[in-house]
This record gives structure tokens, C-alpha cells and sequence, in this order.
């Protein structure tokens, strides 16, 4: 019986791979096919277009349902049958028959909810192993007591799959949950996209793999909104986005910029450190002000007065002149560089009146003697005046973000005395903490892109006429849709019903130059449809300022964990962060079961927030190793850790050594296979990271070394990236906190 099911099971699976290979081919020969069709003939190129876009996006997808491509399978009382899979694939029959459901298609949702208690109409709910294309396991549980049928599948315990998972040695890249969701993780990945969602969790409760989920979900919920604005994930640095960067690929979904908070100024590489000092002041938000009032303070007056030799006669460009002339420009309440025009406008009227004044004179006390003609000509003569144009630059200069800035960090003021001289730069280049305030220069300074605006304004209405072609012509020639978005109810659609010529005109500028998302990624105005933010109590108020101007729609997920806060800038309570955007329009989920960290070691771990916080309550760990950390002392650090790891590179999987960063150096060359430095590869079997690097990672083994030399969220977040095992060396006492573990294999404690 048992037999007899997998094989079934098997028959379809192989049915499936046999239609996604003639979906594959199909899209693959028309894009080929299609994209020798060039030259000057009009006609071949729109239908050129149309297939490429239309078959390149389909390919993405079904490269992604190549592993696991089926992964459950409900059975409903009323008879349905659906298999789950990675993304939905149907047949190619006249009613375009569902063959496997997209995760994230509403009918799926029992997969990940059904209970005993509340079944959904499920009668039975199963779970397929598979490796490659074999289905190796099948996981049965019976949601309807009444039904007597049984394949020899049931009785498993519900969460083998998910233990089976959680225990897998890992890989240094973090992998899809599309078969384990659980229940709290499913309701805040298909929480609605409007508005800002705070998640909250300890270590290893699923936050960032959730928050992809999450990405995934609204792009196919939303697809046409989100992929045309693109969604941003924010991570705390390029190793976490390295290792987080497969997952949403693995998901068939490719719309996507992942960041640092460091890379989103476009042009801008911030390579400089500096102090953790000098990096708090620049994220308070007092910097904003300070930057504005030294904006102001560039719009200066002349002393003594400017004097100029014009053709026409001497033209003096005084205070007051300069005052009015400043006051009428700021009144227009534009950013500084598109307040410009006003000033001078203002600068040039009045130099001319000057002008008028003198030379019409009328010797007999009667009115000015100059015509309109003469006066325009007059001020049309200063207009163009490169003395004028150099007095107007000196008193009210155009400048950029990055001029303001370097000029601003050189002599800081409108700052405390000892705060200026923290952040004051005297050498070295722009720094993570300078982007937010080179945006929030740019903000103030405006950026004078009218002309540009004009040109791809004229260059997208005429894509839309193109596009207008593109649909006339995809409307004979309707294709197919691999995805079950709408269901049973979902038809056979072609571009011509998706979207109209002003969309597809979007679509086609990405399709002939860049993705949105990396169009995104250059343009520093962009609007995001959707912001995930991962580690978000790391960030600085100014941080959040450029953030929210990257989503006007405030869409977003926020995630993250005080208790593991860094940065000594990153910014309190959620309440603090939010309330000068969202007020108290926002929502806060909570997780509360670690996946990661087992039981002995979370234990452990739990210690260090508890000696600030008695009442401190970790997350639940869901499973327990029997395998206790250990902690060993040595008078040869560097010898001490190249021996643990020789142990326990035994063991499969990865291992981290965790260690203060000015111990790094040391303990890479004590170990010559493992990688480290400021880029470590995570896929290498052993990696020497700092605490700040260890950030969002996990690994099988970790030895966490000299912990009395970390800050204690430091060492929080060090202790809980371990999956399996964790071993602490140490030439110094231990911090109280880790005081009670012993040697390993001993009973004693090391101190
Ligand atoms: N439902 C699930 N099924 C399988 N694995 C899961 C599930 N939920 C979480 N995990 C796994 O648990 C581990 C921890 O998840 P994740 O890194 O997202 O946690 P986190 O809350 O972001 O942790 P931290 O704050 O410590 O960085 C990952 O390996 C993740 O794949």
C-alpha cells in the first residue's frame, strides 16, 4: 500500500518535471527565436518585444521550481485534490488544468493552517520529500477522524518535516520554508501590504526568513504594482545580503534590491570608518537641523558690498540689496538650488532698477527717461554678466550633496562643541553614517532636474504610443500563464488583458534597458512599492529619514530585535522610531519560538540579557540537542581555537569562530583554511567573524572566543547563532554570565 502510494506520487512528480522541461523549452525557443528579429523592420521588433518580456519572466520562474518543485499535497472533503509546489504549473489542456498550486494561492493556505480543531475542509494533509527529482518520503496526517482510508503514511509526527529541516547541516546561504511555514509566520506573510508592519522576535524566531516570505508573497499578490515600483530589503551588511540572497531567486521572484543602509545614495561608496562615537552623533536627528541651518548659512550677505564694473555703468550689490533679494527667494520655500532662480531673478531686477535709476534720470526731476525697451535691454546686458553670475554664486552658490557635506564635516557647527569635534573630518572617505546626511543634503538642496524630467517625459509618451503597437499586435497571439494567481477561477490571459499601454510602456523601458529594481538602485528619488528593513533596531534616526523617503506609500516590514541592538545609534522603541511618520498607524506582531537555537544553548545565551533585565524572557527553542556548551580556558588562544576546530570540523556543517574583531587577524592565521577579513565567504566550511558580522548568520558549531572583551548584545548575538553546538575559549575570567559552563566532557565549571 505504502509502496504503492509513493509511486504514484512519483508517477506525478515526474509528470510534473516533464511539463515544466516542455514549458521551459517552449519559452526558451521563443525568446531565442524571437531576438535575432532586429533591423529596421518596425513590425518584428514590437513582436519581438512582446515574447522576450512575456517568455523571459516565465523562464526565471521555472529555473526556480527545478528543487522541490512539489511539496505537499491537500486533500479536501469535497474531493479537491491540489498539489502544493513552489510555483504553480498547469496543464496544457483546453481548461489549462491545474497540475500543482503556487504556495501562495489562497486554496494553499490549509497547507500551513489546518489543524485538527480547525481542518479547513481538509480531509488529509501531506508532505512529499523529495531529492532532486525522487520522491524519497511521505509525511500524512489525517485531519478528519471520520475518514477510515489509510496509506501506511500516517502516524508521522506532524513536525518531523519541520525537525528534519531545522536539523539539516547547514550551507553558509539560508534556504526557502516554503514546505515548514508555521502558522504565526504564515499570518505575517500574508499580512496586508498597506502600511508599516513591526515584527519582532528573538534570535532565530524567523524574521528574515519570514520577511522574504513575505517579499515573495506581495509580489505575487500585487505583482503588477510591485513590480513595477520594485521592493527594497535593507540588511545590516554584503555578507547577511550574500547569505539571504538565494531564497527570493529560489522563490522565482527576481524584482527585488537588496541594500545596505550604506549603498543607498547612488554614486556614493561608503568605504570610511570612523568612530562608534562619531557615527552615533551623525544618526541623531538633530543632524538634520544642523544641516539645514548650514544650508541657510550659505546664502550669505556681501560685506563689504559688491561692486561691479559693468559696461553700462558701476552696479553695487549691497546688504540690503542682498537681504531682500534672499528674502523674496527663501519665501518661494523651495530647496536651495531651486531657490536660486529666485534670488537671482530678484538680484538682476534690482541691478537693473539701480541702473534704470542712473542712467534716466531725468535732470529736471520728471519720471525716468527710459522706455521698456531700453530698461529690458538693460537688464537683459546684466543678466548676462559673468561678474553678475559671480557675485550671484558667492552670495547664494549651487551647490551638490557631497560639496555640502565634505564642507559641513570640515568644520561642523550648529552642533555642542565636543560634538563637532567627534564627527569633525580631517581625512578619509565618506563613511556608512555620511549617506543619510548626503540624502538629506540632497533633500535640502533639491536636485534641478528639470530638463531631464522634461526628456523622459517625451521619451515615455513615446513608449506608450509603442506600446500601444505591442498590444494590438500580443492580442493575436494570447500564451499562456504558469501561475494558479486566480485559482480555479483564473483564465488564460495575455498581455493585452494584464495592462495597458501605459504599463506596458513601463514594462518595456525595463525590458529594453534595466530591471525596476535596478533602476531603483541608481535613482536616489525612487519610490519603493514595498520596504522590508531586517536588523531594524539598528538604525540611526537619520537612517529612518532617508528610508521613509524612499516609500512615500509607507508600505513596509520592519524586523528586528532590541535586545540584540548594536549600533549605539540605533534608535529605541519602535514607538520612537515611527511616531514622526506612522504616529500610532502601525502594527506590531510578535514571535516567540526559536527555530535555530536549541534549548541548552538558548539557555545559556538568555543569561546575558538577564543580568541587566531579571525579568528577561527568551524565545521558546523548539528543540533541545542534549549536546551542552562548553567553555575552556587556555593560555594560548590562538592554539586553543585551531584545536577545537580541528575537533569539530569533524562534525558536518559549518562552524564560526566568533571573537572580538582586534582578535580576528590572529586567529585567521592560526587557522589558514578558514575564511575571514571584511568579506568572508560563508560557504567555506570554517569563517573567523567579528560580532557584528555574525549578525543575522547562524552556523552548526560556534566557538565564541574571549567573550569578556564583548558588549553584551554582543555576545548575545554571538551565542545564539549556533544551530548544534557551541564552545567558548577564553585566556580571561568568563563574564558572569557563562560562569557556570565547564569543560567540555567535564561535569566542573572552568572557573
Ligand atoms: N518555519 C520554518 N521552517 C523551517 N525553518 C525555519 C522556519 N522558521 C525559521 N526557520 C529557520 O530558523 C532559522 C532562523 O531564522 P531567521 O534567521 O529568519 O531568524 P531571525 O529571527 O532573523 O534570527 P536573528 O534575529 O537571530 O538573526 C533559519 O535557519 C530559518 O530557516
Amino acid at each position: 500500500m505504502s509502496n504503492e502510494e509513493l509511486r504514484h506520487e512519483q508517477e506525478f512528480i515526474d509528470l510534473l518535471y516533464a511539463r515544466l522541461a516542455e514549458m521551459r523549452t517552449g519559452a526558451a525557443a521563443t525568446v531565442t527565436e524571437a531576438l535575432p528579429r532586429e533591423g529596421n523592420n518596425a513590425q518584428a521588433r514590437l513582436e519581438r518585444d512582446v515574447l522576450v518580456a512575456e517568455q523571459s519572466g516565465l523562464l526565471a520562474a521555472f529555473d526556480a521550481g527545478e528543487h522541490g518543485l512539489c511539496f505537499g499535497r491537500l486533500l479536501f472533503r469535497d474531493g479537491r485534490d491540489h498539489h502544493i509546489g513552489r510555483i504553480g504549473i498547469r496543464r496544457d489542456d483546453a481548461e489549462r488544468t491545474p497540475l500543482v498550486i503556487d504556495w501562495r494561492a489562497d486554496v494553499a493556505r490549509p497547507f500551513y493552517l489546518a489543524t485538527g480543531h480547525t481542518p479547513m475542509g481538509l480531509r488529509r494533509r501531506r508532505h512529499l520529500t523529495t531529492e532532486g527529482r525522487r520522491v524519497t518520503a511521505l509525511h500524512d496526517e489525517i485531519l478528519d477522524l471520520a475518514d477510515a482510508v489509510r496509506t501506511g503514511h500516517e502516524g508521522s509526527d506532524a513536525d518531523a518535516v519541520l525537525l528534519a529541516a531545522l536539523d539539516a547541516a547547514r550551507t553558509g546561504r539560508m534556504h526557502d520554508i516554503v514546505q515548514t511555514i508555521q502558522a504565526e509566520q504564515d499570518a505575517i506573510i500574508r499580512a496586508p501590504h498597506d502600511g508599516i508592519l513591526v515584527v519582532e522576535g528573538g534570535p532565530g524566531t524567523g524574521k528574515t526568513v519570514v520577511a522574504l516570505h513575505r517579499a515573495a508573497y506581495l509580489l505575487y499578490a500585487h505583482r503588477e504594482q510591485l513590480a513595477r515600483r520594485a521592493v527594497l530589503i535593507v540588511g545590516p551588511n554584503p555578507a547577511f545580503l550574500g547569505y539571504i540572497g538565494e531564497v527570493l531567486p529560489s522563490l522565482g521572484e527576481t524584482g527585488v534590491l537588496l541594500a545596505t543602509p550604506a549603498e543607498l545614495f547612488p554614486g556614493v561608496t561608503a568605504t570610511g570608518t570612523e568612530t562608534a562615537e562619531a557615527a552615533e552623533i551623525k544618526g541623531r536627528a538633530a543632524m538634520a537641523d544642523a544641516l539645514a541651518h548650514f544650508v541657510q548659512d550659505r546664502q550669505t550677505l556681501p560685506d563689504p558690498a559688491i561692486v561691479i564694473d559693468h559696461d553700462d555703468g558701476e552696479l553695487r550689490l549691497d546688504a540690503d540689496l542682498a537681504r531682500a533679494a534672499r528674502r523674496h527667494a527663501r519665501a518661494a520655500d523651495l530647496p536651495h538650488n531651486l531657490a536660486r532662480p529666485h534670488f537671482a531673478f530678484h538680484v538682476i531686477d534690482a541691478l537693473t532698477a539701480q541702473l534704470t535709476e542712473r542712467l534716466g534720470a531725468d535732470p529736471y526731476g520728471g519720471p525716468n527717461l527710459l522706455g521698456p525697451d531700453d530698461i529690458a535691454q538693460l537688464g537683459k546686458a546684466i543678466a548676462l554678466s559673468p561678474d553678475v553670475h559671480g557675485a550671484i554664486e558667492e552670495l547664494w552658490p549651487a551647490l551638490t550633496p557631497q560639496q555640502l557635506v565634505a564642507d559641513y564635516l570640515a568644520e561642523p557647527v550648529h552642533l555642542p562643541d565636543a560634538d563637532a569635534d567627534a564627527i569633525r573630518r580631517t581625512a578619509g572617505g565618506w563613511t556608512p553614517a555620511d549617506i543619510p546626511l548626503l540624502d538629506e543634503a540632497a533633500e535640502l538642496l533639491g536636485e534641478d532636474d528639470a530638463a531631464a524630467r522634461a526628456a523622459a517625459e517625451a521619451r515615455r509618451q513615446e513608449q506608450i504610443a509603442y506600446a500601444q503597437g505591442v498590444l494590438d499586435l500580443s492580442y493575436g497571439s494570447r500564451t499562456q500563464e504558469f501561475e494558479d494567481r486566480d485559482d480555479e477561477e483564473s483564465e488564460v490571459l495575455a498581455a493585452r488583458d494584464l495592462m495597458d499601454a501605459e504599463r506596458l510602456a513601463d514594462r518595456q523601458e525595463e525590458a529594453d534597458h534595466r530591471t525596476a529594481a535596478e533602476r531603483a538602485a541608481a535613482d536616489r528619488t525612487w519610490a519603493f512599492g514595498h520596504i522590508i528593513v531586517d536588523e531594524a533596531q539598528e538604525l540611526s534616526e537619520m537612517a529612518w529619514r532617508l528610508l521613509m523617503r524612499r516609500c512615500p506609500m509607507r508600505s513596509m516590514t520592519l524586523v528586528g530585535d532590541p535586545t540584540q541592538t548594536a549600533e549605539p545609534g540605533g534608535c529605541g522603541t519602535w514607538e520612537s522610531i515611527l511616531a514622526p511618520y506612522a504616529g500610532d498607524r502601525w502594527h506590531h506582531v510578535r514571535l516567540g519560538v526559536n527555530y535555530r537555537t536549541p534549548t541548552e544553548i538558548m539557555e545559556l545565551a538568555a543569561r546575558v540579557p538577564r543580568s541587566a533585565d531579571p525579568a528577561f524572557a527568551p524565545p521558546r527553542s523548539i528543540r533541545s540537542t542534549g549536546v551542552r556548551p562548553w567553555a575552556r580556558r587556555t593560555d594560548d588562544l590562538a592554539g586553543a581555537v585551531a584545536e577545537a576546530v580541528a575537533h569539530e570540523a569533524s562534525e558536518a556543517g559549518r562552524l564560526a569562530v566568533i571573537a572580538p574583531h582586534s582578535h580576528c587577524a590572529a586567529l585567521s592565521a592560526a587557522l589558514p583554511d578558514a575564511s575571514a577579513g571584511a568579506a568572508p565567504d560563508l560557504t567555506s566550511p570554517v569563517v573567523v567573524i567579528d560580532p557584528r558580522q555574525a549578525k543575522g548568520l547562524e552556523f552548526d558549531t560556534v566557538l565564541v572566543v574571549e567573550p569578556a572583551e564583548f558588549g553584551a548584545s554582543d555576545l548575545y548575538v554571538a551565542l545564539t547563532r549556533a544551530t548544534q553546538r557551541l564552545g567558548v575559549l577564553h585566556t580571561e575570567p568568563l563574564p558572569a554570565a557563562l560562569s557556570e559552563l565547564s569543560e567540555p566532557g567535564t561535569g566542573a565549571s572552568d572557573r
